[in-house]
């Protein structure tokens, strides 16, 4: 088994601080199987990864942890899902800190938000799920709930329900909803287990990035859904990713945007100098192998530490 992969120190420089990153463990107690295109899926592994990655953090003796979604994977038996959620959510307990979660379809395949939110610990008011936190005065994170306006996760009968599959109903014209067969380029976003930064939110993270430029903060954005079309595939992209990044782009203290979903990872830095790094899936690790890292923050820099499938990135800031 590898561990450290690629760029291992920033010149000896010490950080200010440091965090633990993972996305997509989508653990089940079930068989490994395959996505719909194919690439193998290791459902019980990932529990594995995870345990090694807690413990690797314990070790750095990091700050916080960052999970980027999809703890629990969609297959895992409905009878089963509160069960798995809680075993992950152990799991990442055992981390000696702070553990920062965000929402994923697969989480809400597994239940409703008015459930799933309080076990992730997240922050909510009226079932939302983004908020934002300062671990040092110089740095803010903001998490966005890319499930915002969804299909997926609220009451059926719930105003952001209605919109998504309305929303669907205008932009995708296949009976399933996940099929992007036909959609053309970026188009193919237009899918049921993708969704909206809505209006509220939107306002919200207007005022919030007011704020850290007020306080003159560095802003990195975490979405379970990629925000850049050159570090994901068309597929995985939030839907109002344009509206989403012309609000930030207004503002120069977002230089980073993290993300998972989009399970081959990628990394891309946008025409405005944001870096967009989209994290490797847990859940596509063969046995042995490991998809978590760590970032350190530095004035200038974020370099990610990654281990064997989570490529290793050195992020410069521009100032
Ligand atoms: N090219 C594709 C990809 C996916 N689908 C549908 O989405 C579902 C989830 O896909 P996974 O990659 O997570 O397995 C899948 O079951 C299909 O319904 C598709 O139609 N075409
Ligand atoms: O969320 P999943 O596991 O169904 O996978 C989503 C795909 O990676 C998006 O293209």
């Amino acid at each position: 088994m590898g561990y450290s992969n690629g760029i291992v120190s920033a010149q000896g420089k010490q950080p200010l601080v440091s965090f633990g990153v993972i996305s997509d463990v989508q653990y089940a107690d079930i068989p490994d199987g395959r996505s719909f295109l194919g690439v193998p899926r290791y459902y019980r592994h990932s529990l594995l990864v995870l345990q090694r990655a807690v413990q690797s953090w314990n070790e750095q003796k990091l700050k916080f942890v960052i999970n980027f979604g999809d703890i629990v994977d969609g297959l895992c038996p409905k009878a089963q899902s509160l069960t798995a959620i809680k075993k992950i959510v152990n799991e990442f307990s055992i981390f000696d800190g702070p553990v920062y979660h965000m929402i994923g379809n697969h989480c809400l395949y597994n239940l409703p938000r008015a459930e799933l939110l309080p076990l992730l610990n997240i922050p909510s008011h009226d079932g939302h799920a983004y908020y934002d936190f300062s671990p040092i005065p110089e740095f803010r994170f903001v998490v966005l709930d890319g499930y915002d306006i969804s299909a997926i996760g609220w009451p059926k009968d719930h105003p952001n329900t209605i919109k998504a599959l309305k929303f669907l109903e205008e932009k995708n014209p296949n009976s399933n909803k996940n099929s992007p067969n036909g959609l053309v380029g970026l188009e193919r976003r237009f899918l049921k287990f993708n969704g909206a930064v809505g209006k509220e939110q939107m306002g919200w993270l207007d005022c919030v990035l007011h704020d850290a430029t007020t306080l003159n903060q560095t802003v990195v954005i975490c979405c379970h859904l990629p925000l850049d079309p050159c570090a994901s595939s068309s597929e995985s992209l939030l839907w109002n990713y344009d509206e989403v990044m012309d609000l930030i782009h207004r503002y120069n203290c977002v230089k980073v945007c993290l993300a998972g979903h989009a399970h081959k990872g990628g990394y891309a830095v946008d025409s405005y100098g944001v870096h967009h790094r989209v994290f490797e899936a847990a859940l596509e690790c063969p046995p042995g192998t490991n998809a978590f890292g760590h970032i350190d923050i530095f004035h200038d820099s974020l370099l990610l530490s990654g281990t064997d499938r989570m490529e290793s990135q050195e992020m410069v800031l521009n100032c």
